[in-house]
């Protein structure tokens, strides 16, 4: 069985609740960093163990959180020994306007990726686009470079839209399935 690690900040609980969908769909461990921009304890052993790594955030002013971008200027210690190359890698982010700069955001985390030498993984869904679309269709947001979700601003995580949690968990169920068969 791959080990697959949900990497992830929330500010206020809603890409929270989007990593819970994305882990759910990978049989993954999830792996909060705080709002000081730091892992639980043992947080990197766990990255340095796995075989798929996915990262969240969600999209603040067009981009990462800065919590997670400590993050990511923390793996540097990783990068310098080349320790997550060969790993596959995968991002979500979740913002309140439907387009919001989310592919920005996206962007960042895939470049993170390649900074590691990993591969990355897209969703691998159609998105969902005719005139008969509905807002809690699968991948109704349209990407493939990632997992978007947009809940309005004044939204609680609970009200999110159940859609983009369901795209969320067959984006991870992908992610599990690209490791499954990367590890063959
Ligand atoms: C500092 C800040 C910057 C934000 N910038 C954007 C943005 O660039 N685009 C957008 O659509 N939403 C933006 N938002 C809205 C958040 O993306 C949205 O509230 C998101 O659901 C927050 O996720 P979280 O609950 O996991 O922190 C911003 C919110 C904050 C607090």
């Amino acid at each position: 069985m791959a080990k697959i690690v949900v990497v992830f900040h929330s500010g206020y609980g809603h890409t929270l609740r989007l990593a819970q969908a994305v882990a759910e769909g990978a049989g993954a461990t999830l792996l909060p960093i705080d709002a000081e921009g730091n892992l639980p304890e043992g947080g990197w052993d766990t990255l340095n163990a796995a075989d798929a790594i996915v990262m969240g955030s969600p999209t603040y002013m067009g981009s990462v959180s800065w919590q997670f971008k400590k993050f990511a200027d923390a793996s540097s210690k990783a990068w310098f020994t080349q320790a997550w190359k060969d790993k596959l890698f995968a991002g979500f982010t979740n913002s309140a306007t439907m387009n919001g700069d989310k592919l920005s955001t996206l962007h960042y985390l895939f470049t993170l990726a390649m900074q590691h030498s990993g591969v990355w993984v897209g969703t691998g869904l159609m998105p969902s686009n005719s005139k008969a679309a509905q807002r809690n269709d699968i991948n109704f947001v349209g990407s493939f470079s990632g997992a978007m979700a947009q809940s309005p601003s004044d939204a609680s995580p609970a009200e999110m839209p159940q859609g983009d949690l369901d795209t969320a968990r067959l984006f991870g169920a992908r992610v599990a399935a690209a490791a499954a068969r990367w590890a063959q």
